[in-house]
């Protein structure tokens, strides 16, 4: 196997999940909410789902909205209707929820801390054991964690305009990461004093 984890731009992109059940509707919410134009077939689309933003499409159009699909979603109970779907859609990207390897992108557990998004993969071995880590790593992040992420971006940002060396802006980050003054505040909640403080330093360094 030779996954590899990538971020996909998602917005406006279009895709069409096949089987409106439990699986489909689960990837097409994480789709939707990412900015997708979501189709649907297969099925009953719930109401809520059409209130987000899904449009049902009958079965026997399906071949036109796989080639208005950017992504396909196979979800259905029904193992030939996915069969026939995959080879409508072998030129596509295409998830398989029935048979992960046939297709060509898997949906990791994922989730987001403010703006760090996580996600994990046990190679299809144990997707119960992927949302015990997912729980596990939730409860492990703190505050101070995303605040310095934060303070990170605030001085990548003042940096670029300032110091054209890649090497000297790395070294200036790690400066600021380790820096006992600038913990202290973090510790204690206080972003903008921190950034005050950066500012300050940049101001008397450069
Ligand atoms: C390959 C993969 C994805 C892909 O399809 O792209 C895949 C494949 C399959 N899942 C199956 C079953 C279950 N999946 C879940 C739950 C989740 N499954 C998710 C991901 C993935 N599942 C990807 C690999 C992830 C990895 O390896 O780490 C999560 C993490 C994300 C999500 O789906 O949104 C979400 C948890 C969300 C969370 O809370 O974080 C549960 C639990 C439940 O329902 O309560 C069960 C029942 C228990 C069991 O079977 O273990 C089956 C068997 C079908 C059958 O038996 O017929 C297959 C197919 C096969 O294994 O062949
Ligand atoms: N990748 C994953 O995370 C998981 C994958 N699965 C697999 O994904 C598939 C779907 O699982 P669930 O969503 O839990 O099942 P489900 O029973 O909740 O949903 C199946 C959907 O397919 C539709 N369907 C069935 N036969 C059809 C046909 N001939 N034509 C049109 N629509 C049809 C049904 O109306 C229903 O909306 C199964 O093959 C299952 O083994 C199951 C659980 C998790």
């Amino acid at each position: 196997m030779g996954w590899t984890p990538l971020y996909l731009e998602m917005q406006d992109k279009n895709v069409l999940v096949v089987g409106a059940g439990e699986v489909g509707q689960r990837r097409a919410i994480r789709f939707l909410e990412a900015g997708a134009n979501l189709t649907m077939t297969g099925g009953q689309v719930p109401q809520e789902l059409e209130e987000m933003g899904v449009i049902p499409q009958p079965s026997s159009e399906l071949p036109k909205w796989v080639d208005w699909a950017d992504l396909v979603v196979v979800a259905s109970g029904d193992q030939q209707l996915n069969q026939e779907v995959a080879h409508l859609a072998k030129d596509k990207l295409i998830n398989r929820a029935d048979y992960p390897e046939e297709g060509n992108f898997i949906v990791p557990s994922s989730f987001f801390i403010k703006d760090v998004q996580f996600s994990i993969f046990t190679q299809g071995k144990s997707p119960i054991m992927a949302r015990q880590l997912r729980k596990r790593i939730q409860a492990m992040i703190q505050e101070e964690d995303i605040l310095k992420m934060e303070l990170q971006h605030f001085t990548r940002q003042l940096l670029k305009g300032k110091v054209h060396d890649q090497k000297n802006r790395r070294d200036y980050l790690y400066q600021i990461l380790n820096d006992k003054k600038i913990n202290e505040f973090l510790d204690k909640g206080e972003l903008e004093e921190a950034q005050n403080y950066v500012t300050f330093l940049l101001e008397t360094q450069y």
